[in-house]
């Protein structure tokens, strides 16, 4: 069901003009521990095949949210880009795991069963060059920031905070990652479900390089899209110059050799 619901959902965002389409985190999956190894497929597999299919039927930039991925007895969360042309362009598994504990609120421990990924995902594309994070990773302003040094212009989150998080983190990360970089942040949420054991937040948001949010979903499930404008970014990094007024010659963050 959750396949062919995104697979129509996404034919419908392109049908509507959209070059570029994301998916939320677990998309063809419950989110939480016990069900990462039942849902678990390799890549390719299902979800990813049509993943593929679709972004060529479509002929668009497809970010295919995320997947449980299971791979040589481990399991990571995955998220697969796909071209216009169905090919495989990035595939992020997340580097950072949610591990949480706020006493009476929320406990979440996805190294529980997952393992996280150890590289960067960046692609190109004609619009923009797009850097790949999931959820628990936009907390990490490094990842943003070697994201923009490798000339990312946006930031694409796959993610599903929850009721404790959600309201108040989601947004204020997004706005921070946005501004701290002069970049474009979308972030992509499951719609909320009360019935389920872990409440997604919802409100799939776009903000702009200004830090200013510029499209926002509400926690039922819709489509929700802004346009990307390269000059408007130029623009703030003339005005405000922070990336050429970086004082290299105290402080650095890089990417390690591996
Ligand atoms: N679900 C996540 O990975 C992250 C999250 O909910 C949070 O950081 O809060």
């Amino acid at each position: 069901d959750n396949l062919k619901r995104a697979s129509e959902l996404v034919k419908q965002a392109a049908q509507q003009g959209a070059q570029i389409v994301a998916l939320p985190e677990c998309f063809n999956s419950p989110y939480g521990t016990k069900f990462f190894s039942e849902y678990a497929e390799n890549i390719p597999g299902q979800s990813t095949q049509m993943l593929s299919e679709v972004a060529k039927e479509c002929g668009i930039f497809l970010i295919g949210g995320s997947i449980p991925e299971e791979d040589s007895g481990k399991l990571y969360n995955t998220c697969t880009v796909y071209g216009p042309d169905g090919t495989l362009l990035a595939k992020h598994r997340k580097i950072h795991l949610f591990n949480i504990d706020v006493p009476g609120k929320i406990r979440f421990q996805e190294s529980e069963t997952l393992t996280p990924g150890d590289s960067f995902s960046t692609f190109d594309t004609p619009y923009c060059k797009i850097g790949v994070g999931i959820c628990y990773d936009i907390r990490f302003a490094e990842l943003a920031q070697i994201y923009t040094k490798k000339g990312c212009q946006l930031l694409i989150y796959p993610g599903a905070f929850n009721m404790t998080t959600g309201p108040a983190h989601w947004e204020l990360l997004q706005r921070a990652r946005a501004l701290d970089n002069q970049v474009y942040v979308a972030t992509v949420s499951p719609a909320r479900d009360e019935k389920a054991s872990y409440i997604a937040w919802g409100h799939s948001t776009v903000v702009s390089p200004w830090g200013e949010v510029i499209a926002k979903a509400g926690s039922d499930e819709t489509i929700t899209s802004a346009d990307i404008d390269l000059q408007y970014l130029a623009d703030i990094r003339q005005q405000i110059p922070i990336h050429s007024q970086r004082r290299h010659d105290l402080y650095s963050v890089e990417e390690k050799p591996k």
